[in-house]
Parts: structure tokens; C-alpha cells; sequence
């Protein structure tokens, strides 16, 4: 339950309630096209990549190829070189191929069985399975006195190998293809590592075994050797470079600057799509003049200011105005942000100015536009520790950078900031950023023209008022009317419609003001009376008091930062004053929610808080900052801090005596009784009002301001 009133005077800042709602990056920004070389994300029509083709085409080859070769080994039984000797002596041994390395080659098991070599029971699957297939030929419970015993427990997990193991070993070494192009369940394939054995070419013919000597083929030999080792490094060499190329680059490069150039013709935005700020303009003319014709200033001797700063709450447009200038100016634009040249390394900071310099000067004439300068422009000495080494070592790089490059060599320094206050004194003397460009928040004229500029290409409906839509709207800053503009658009989207209406516009900027609807918050009967009571009671608070701004709407829709409901209240004409008695009016109207509950009810609930904590913000500002209390008198006593940037209601810095301090308490009390009694007082006053609003807000839900007024008259007369 807020009442929502819109800054009307500048003098009394006030934080718009709807600041911080505002994300710039959410808005289509029409004026400013993607810099060039930033292809689009499909890229170019695919095109087949060879190499890459080839070295899958390889790569499968390779693999293939070592499948078979161990995958042949696999179905080979590998035996000790003993029994292999068995074998030969029992002339098991069909046939053999003697390698350098190793022997392989094909037993056949023949009918004398208990000559057959124990074989090593882990590599003994095959065994069992020969075994077993000779089983099966025999009667069944006729157990062979030399079958293997581990032979039953096998039987089960071999059975299913059997089939496989011929069919294997097609795929082994030539001579037992030979052997195994027909092999019969008795016979199987060894393999065996060889041993230094002179005896073993006698054996081998005594026992009348065929065989064979096989060197290792010269391209086998070749591949294992060489080749396979390479193409491996070279894989994980790839893989590992390609894995850190990303943070390797980042990592060489950390002190080279992020500036990124954008080209000539890139930022492509001019004067006319900054709207408003007109002496801005006026002052940047004369940057976009020098940077066209410097010979002109040069032959004057006149010197042009290197740094140029621009001043001013979020999202007035300044890095819009930046980019303008080059744009207008037609030179390359580097931009960059504070905060990018604070980096985790103490001197990266440093390093990246320098060469953020040497880079603009090579390409100078050139505008260098720094964006968040209080990041690194920090006053020194303020702060200790790591982090501000580094910053105040990009400061005095900075510093030192500035001075060095010669006044009229055609790059000129633009930097933008929300807090020209906590900059360095130093970065604001001749010869730095000694022009300070304030770009505020528009005046009405200015929202108009901003507007215009953004419903370029948006298609609004002839009755469509952007006047009134400015009216309505004071202390939006540029990007708010852009994000209105646009949430308007979405709504007239969603309606399935073609243009823009008047009421898209106005329901978009509720909700820029108010946020979204909540739809799904239900609050219950009983609530929505209080409600409706609580936002009537600041309505007709304000309606009845001489200066208030007039009422705009009044609503029991759950929004966004609105939790319950709100009242909004439009300033007439845009103020830089307010007085005391328009102060004390606001007071009573913030309070007029927490009275018209106290007087329905007889009890208060936790509805009127952000009223509160604001009516207080307010009251404290009228006793320590305007002078406007008897006790207190002239004294200033309080600081804001942050200028354009304003942190809630209560961002109040006072630094004065304790004793002050307790008068000064005791006067805000005083400010807000007194408010809150007139404020009861005027509720009991037009109790009829009250009461009779209340039931038709609660069935019509929101009331504009015609449907209030009307309801006011009758009762009036
Ligand atoms: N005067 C203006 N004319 C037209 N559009 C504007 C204007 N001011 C702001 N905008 C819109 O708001 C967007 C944001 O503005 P910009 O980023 O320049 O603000 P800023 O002042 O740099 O904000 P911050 O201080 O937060 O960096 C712009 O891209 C533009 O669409
Ligand atoms: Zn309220």
C-alpha cells in the first residue's frame, strides 16, 4: 500500500520508486547497430571441412585396425612357452609362425589326452570349452579320468564362447588364418612370447611341426613404432591446446587493453537520436568540430580539452551521447568500462592504460569513451588494501597518460560517470577531464522529443498523445521512456494488434512505475477493504490539500513494488522548487493511508510502512537540510551522498552533535504528528467520501483520475 508520487521538484530528490527497475540491457536499442566483424551468430553457409574429414576417415582406419589386432589376440589362448614344448613334444602342433617375438600358430588336440599340458586355470576358457565339446560327443555320465576339474564350474559362462571362438579366429595373423579357415572343436590357436631357446628348431622339426619364420612387416613395424606414438601426442597436444585456448589467450593477453575498436560507420549514431539534453550537445559540438577540422584550431594555437566528462543519473543517455559524437565526427570509437581495468593483478590495471593509449594514438583522430570512470577514478587515499593498490596504480597511470599525449594529436577522452563527487581531484584539473558535461534527467520537452525518438519505428495510433505520455512520466530518465516505449509495444503485441494505443502507453508506464500486475497474489475480502480504505484515505488527503499533486489513479491491483495497491499522484507542471507548506502537504498525504485505517477500523495494521519510512525521510530532510524547522534553525547538518545516484529515502549522512541529533528527532516526530493529525482530521471530515469510494474501488478494482473526480462532485455540492 504505497502512494506513488513522482519527483516533481528537483530541489527535493526524492528517490524515483521506480529506479531501480530499469535494465537497459532488456531494451532493443534501434539507434545503436552491432559493430562490424561481429558475424552473424549462424556464420556463412557451412562448407565441408577436409581436414577434418581426413582425420576422421584416419581415425576410424586406425581403430579399426587395432580392434582386429587385439581383438584377434583376444581370441587367442595364450600359453607358457613350457607347455608350448609339451605341445611340440606330443606333436600337437599342426603348424607355427615363428616371429621375432613371439610364436603362434594351431593345435590340434589329438586322442591321446593325458599327454595334454595342465593349462593355467585363469586363461582357461578355451581349454574347457575343447574339453567340453569332446564331452558332448561322449556318453552322457561317463566322466573322462582327465578332464580338468575346474572344467564343470566353466561349463556354464564357456558355452555361449564355443560358437565365437572359431569364428575369431579368422581375424588372426596370416598362417592361422590358414589353420583356422577350417578348424574343428579340437583345435585352437596359441600364442606364446618367445623365449631365447636354441633348441627350439630342432624340437620343432623332430616333431615334424610346418613353421615358419615371420619378421614384423616393415609398415607394422613403422605404424607401432613411429606413427601411433605421434598421432597421439599430436591428439592430446590438439585437444589440450584447443581446451586452453580460450583461458591461454586470456591469460597472455592480460595486460593488453579491451578496448574494442569499433569502426568509422560502426556506432552510426548521431546527434539526432540523442534527444533532449540540448546544451550537452551544444557542448560536444565543439569535440565533433575539432576532430574534423583540426587545422583550424591548430593554426589559432587554440587547444582543445582532452578529456570531456559526462555527469548525470543512470541512464540519461550518456554513453548514447559518447557514441554520438563519434559518430557525428566520424572516427573510431574504443570503448571501455572502469571496472575493466581493475583486474585481479596488481599493474594489469596500469599496463592496460598504457596500452589503451598507445592503441588510440595510432589510430587517432579517434574518441576514447571511458564508461563508469569512478571505478578506477576513486579519490586515493581513501581506502586501504590490495584492491586499491591496483586501482590507485590505474589512476596514476591514468593521470600520467593523460598528461603525456599532446593536447591536439586528435583522441579525445570521454568518460562517464553517476559520481562526480568521490572522483579524484586530479582527473578534474586543466588538462585532464576538465570539462564536465552535465546530462540530466530530461524536462518535459525533452521526454517528448525522447519518446519521438524511440517511436521512430514503432507504429502508434494516430489519437496516440506523446505529450500527455511525458506529462505523466517526470523523472524518467531517457532509458525508462525507452523501456515504456517498448513495454507498450509488447502489450500491443499481445493484444494481436498492429498499432500502439494511447492506453498501451499508458498501462506500460504504470507498470515501469508500479511493476507488473501480480495476478496471482489473492488477498481476501477482508483485506481488500483495508486496502481500498488505505489508498482512498491518500487520494482524498492529497484532494484536499491546496498544493498536492492531483491524483492520477488509484488501484487495489497487486503490483510488483506495490505490494497491496497504490495511489499515484502526477505533478501538473514540473517543479524545482517546493516550499515548505507544499512539503508538509505531502507529509499529510503520505500519512492519509494510516489514518483512514486508524479511523474505519480503530486499529493500524503493517500496511502503512514504506509510507512511514518515507514521510520520515522526508521530514528529516525538511529539518536538517532546508532549514524549515524553528529548533533546528539555519543548520545544515546532513549530507546526501551519493548526488546522482539516490539510495533510497533515507541515504541522510548528518554530522552534527549528539545534542543535536536528539533535537532533531524530536522535530521530525513533532513534523509527522502534526501531519498526521491534519491528515485525520481532513479523513473525518469527508468520511462520506471515504466510505463511498472505498465500495466502488473495491468492485471496480482501479480508479482514474476522472472516475475519482467524479465521485468527489456529487457529494461536493
Ligand atoms: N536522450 C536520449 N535520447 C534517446 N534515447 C535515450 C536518451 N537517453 C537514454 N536513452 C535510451 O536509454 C538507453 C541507455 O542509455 P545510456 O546507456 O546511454 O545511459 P547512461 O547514461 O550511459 O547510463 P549509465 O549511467 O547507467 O551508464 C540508450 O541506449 C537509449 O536507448
Ligand atoms: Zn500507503
Amino acid at each position: 500500500m504505497s502512494e506513488i508520487l513522482l519527483p516533481a521538484a528537483k530541489a527535493f530528490q526524492e528517490s524515483p520508486p521506480y529506479a531501480s527497475l530499469i535494465s537497459h540491457d532488456t531494451m532493443p536499442q534501434p539507434t545503436e547497430p552491432t559493430p562490424p566483424g561481429n558475424d552473424s551468430p549462424l556464420g556463412p553457409t557451412p562448407q565441408i571441412n577436409w581436414q577434418a574429414l581426413i582425420w576422421y576417415a584416419g581415425m576410424m582406419l586406425l581403430m579399426l585396425w587395432l580392434w582386429q589386432d587385439f581383438g584377434a589376440r583376444g581370441t587367442v589362448r595364450t600359453i607358457p612357452y613350457s607347455d608350448f614344448k609339451d605341445y611340440v613334444k606330443n606333436k600337437q602342433v599342426v603348424e607355427c609362425d615363428v616371429q621375432d617375438d613371439a610364436i603362434v600358430g594351431l593345435i590340434r588336440l589329438s586322442g591321446k589326452k593325458e599327454t595334454q599340458p595342465t593349462v593355467d586355470k585363469a586363461t582357461d576358457n578355451q581349454a574347457s570349452v575343447a574339453n567340453d565339446k569332446k564331452l558332448a560327443e561322449q556318453p552322457v555320465g561317463t566322466v573322462p579320468a582327465t578332464k580338468s576339474e575346474t572344467a564343470p564350474e566353466t561349463k556354464p559362462e564357456s558355452t555361449p564362447d564355443a560358437k565365437q571362438t572359431p569364428k575369431l579366429a579368422i581375424s588372426a595373423e596370416p598362417a592361422t588364418v590358414k589353420a583356422a579357415a577350417a578348424p574343428k572343436p579340437s583345435e585352437f590357436i596359441f600364442r606364446t612370447v618367445r623365449v631365447d631357446d636354441p633348441q627350439l628348431i630342432a624340437d620343432l622339426e623332430a616333431a615334424n611341426v610346418k613353421f615358419e619364420g615371420i619378421r614384423p612387416s616393415f609398415l607394422y613395424s613403422l605404424l607401432t613404432s613411429w606413427f601411433i606414438p605421434f598421432a597421439i601426442v599430436f591428439l592430446i597436444w590438439t585437444f589440450l591446446s584447443r581446451r586452453l585456448a580460450s583461458a591461454g589467450s586470456a591469460m597472455m593477453s592480460i595486460g593488453k587493453s579491451r578496448a574494442k575498436l569499433a569502426g568509422e560507420e560502426s556506432t552510426g549514431v548521431s546527434f539526432d537520436d540523442v534527444a533532449g539534453c540540448d546544451e550537452a550537445k551544444y557542448e560536444l559540438e565543439e569535440v565533433v568540430d575539432f576532430l574534423k577540422h583540426p587545422e583550424q584550431y591548430a593554426s589559432l594555437g587554440a587547444k582543445i580539452p582532452k578529456g570531456v566528462l559526462l555527469v548525470g543519473p543512470p541512464g540519461t543517455g550518456k554513453t548514447l551521447m559518447a557514441r554520438a559524437v563519434a559518430g557525428e565526427a566520424k572516427v573510431p570509437f574504443f570503448s571501455l568500462s572502469g571496472s575493466d581495468f581493475v583486474e585481479m593483478f596488481v599493474g594489469v590495471g596500469a599496463s592496460r592504460v598504457r596500452d589503451l593509449f598507445k592503441q588510440a594514438e595510432a589510430t587517432a583522430p579517434c574518441i576514447v569513451f571511458i564508461d563508469e570512470l569512478d571505478a578506477i577514478g576513486r579519490e586515493r587515499g581513501v581506502h586501504v588494501g590490495a584492491v586499491n593498490d591496483e586501482r590507485e596504480q590505474t589512476l596514476n597511470q591514468l593521470l600520467v597518460e593523460m598528461d603525456g599525449f599532446e593536447a591536439n594529436v586528435g583522441v579525445i577522452l570521454l568518460a562517464a560517470t553517476n559520481r562526480p563527487e568521490v572522483l579524484d581531484k586530479a582527473l578534474l584539473r586543466p588538462g585532464r577531464f576538465d570539462r564536465q558535461v552535465i546530462v540530466d534527467s530530461p524536462d518535459i520537452d525533452g521526454r517528448v522529443a525522447i519518446l519521438k525518438v524511440h517511436a521512430r519505428n514503432k507504429p502508434l495510433e494516430e489519437e496516440v498523445d506523446l505529450t500527455r505520455i511525458a506529462q505523466a512520466t517526470p523523472g524518467f530518465s531517457g532509458a525508462d521512456l525507452a523501456n515504456a516505449l517498448n513495454e507498450a509495444a509488447l502489450m500491443a503485441a499481445r493484444r494481436k494488434s498492429k498499432t500502439i494505443t494511447q492506453h498501451d502507453l499508458e498501462e506500460a508506464v504504470e507498470k515501469v512505475v508500479a511493476g507488473p500486475e501480480r495476478k496471482s497474489r489473492r488477498l481476501n475480502e477482508h483485506e481488500r477493504e483495508r486496502v481500498a480504505y488505505h489508498e482512498v484515505g491518500h487520494a482524498l488527503v492529497g484532494t484536499f490539500s491546496e498544493h498536492a499533486d492531483p491524483v492520477h489513479k488509484i488501484s487495489i491491483v497487486p503490483r510488483g513494488r506495490a505490494a497491496l495497491g497504490y495511489t499515484l499522484q502526477l505533478p501538473t507542471e514540473e517543479k524545482f522548487l517546493m516550499t515548505r507548506t507544499e512539503l508538509i502537504e505531502r507529509l499529510r498525504g503520505l500519512l492519509g493511508g494510516r489514518a483512514a485505517e486508524e479511523i474505519v477500523y480503530g486499529e493500524i495494521s503493517t500496511g502503512a510502512e514504506n509510507d512511514l519510512e518515507r514521510a520520515t525521510a522526508m521530514a528529516r530532510q525538511m529539518v536538517c537540510m532546508y532549514g524549515m524547522s524553528d529548533q533546528i534553525g539555519l543548520l545544515h547538518c546532513a549530507s546526501r551522498q551519493p548526488m546522482y545516484l539516490q539510495s533510497g529515502a533515507g541515504g541522510l549522512h548528518t554530522d552534527c552533535s549528539d545534542q543535536t541529533e536528539q533535537t532533531i528527532d524530536q522535530e521530525v516526530k513533532q513534523l509527522l504528528a502534526d501531519a498526521y493529525e491534519e491528515a485525520k482530521h481532513i479523513i473525518t471530515e469527508h468520511r462520506a467520501h471515504l466510505e463511498a469510494i472505498a465500495r466502488e474501488l473495491l468492485v471496480k478494482e482501479s480508479l482514474d483520475s476522472a472516475a475519482f473526480k467524479q465521485w468527489l462532485e456529487p457529494v461536493h455540492a
